[in-house]
């Protein structure tokens, strides 16, 4: 896989259907995941939302019992085909958690690990890569005088940025993120509200949030999931203001959900 030559939506999906064992959670979705802009994904619990996000970066694979039909392209080529190697997709399409998950090792060595496994030695070069992706998730100058204390001895908030700042380091094209802000407090979500849409600059943001107002806030595009089904997807402000679909319309105003 090259990313030489990019292509207008990093992610294309065509009749997409997702089983665990028997239970299908995932029904005929097509949809288009365009570049460089924060698409948010909303809708109930158990809708399927999370299940769709890591089936991006084939992390839906570590369930043994998952099984698929259909074609999600990343970059034009297909992630489910049998040349492409799971980990180098990784690489491309980088992943933020829900509860921030630090290793339980220093700040530096947190975003010096995917640098260091992909084969970086050299201290100067790590060094680099460890400034510049704190200072890509917007920490730097909080963490740039102990960069040897254990990442646990951080806030929450921090904790999440500095796993934002673990995947920078990466250089990834995506980042797919689970709900990054619902462990966090109103002040840590805000800023990493503000770090999200700075990085759209860089990078294309995939978000699933339970939180309607904050895909309103940060998001360009909305993709809105009932049982398993992507009932809408559009340009944030369209889907906010004028829904085109009944069940949309109800979730959005709080009628279900
Ligand atoms: N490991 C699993 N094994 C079996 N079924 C699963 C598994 N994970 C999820 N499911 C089922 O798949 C469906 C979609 O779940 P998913 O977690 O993707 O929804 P979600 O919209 O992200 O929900 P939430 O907002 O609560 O996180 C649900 O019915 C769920 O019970």
């Amino acid at each position: 896989m090259t990313t030489n030559t990019l292509s207008k939506h990093v992610f294309s999906i065509e009749d997409f259907n997702l089983w665990y064992g028997n239970d299908q959670a995932i029904h005929q979705i097509n949809m288009e995941i365009p570049r460089n802009e924060i698409t948010a994904v909303i809708g109930p619990s158990g809708c399927g939302k999370s299940t769709l996000l890591k089936t991006l970066n084939r992390m839906i694979e570590t369930i043994p019992s998952v099984h698929t039909s259909g074609s999600i392209k990343y970059n034009n080529q297909e992630i489910f085909a049998k040349k492409q190697l799971v980990e180098e997709l990784r690489t491309h399409v980088g992943m933020v958690f829900q509860k921030p998950n630090p290793f339980p090792k220093s700040i530096y060595e947190n975003v010096a690990y995917g640098p260091k496994i992909h084969g970086i030695k050299k201290k100067k070069v790590l060094d680099e890569i460890v400034e510049k992706s704190l200072r890509g998730a917007a920490i730097w100058d909080e963490v740039k005088d102990r960069l040897n204390q254990n990442a646990y001895g951080l806030s929450g908030g921090q904790q999440q940025r500095i796993c934002i700042a673990r995947c920078l380091a990466i250089e990834p094209d995506v980042i797919l993120m689970d709900e990054p802000t619902s462990a966090l407090d109103p002040i840590s979500t805000l800023k990493i509200e503000e770090l999200i849409k700075e990085l759209k600059n860089d990078y294309t943001i995939v978000i699933v949030t339970h939180n309607m107002q904050q895909a309103a806030r940060i998001s360009d595009k909305t993709a809105f999931m009932l049982n398993g089904e992507l009932v809408e997807f559009s340009d944030t402000d369209q889907l906010f203001s004028n829904p085109k679909d009944k069940r949309t319309e109800d979730y959005i105003t709080g009628r279900f959900g």
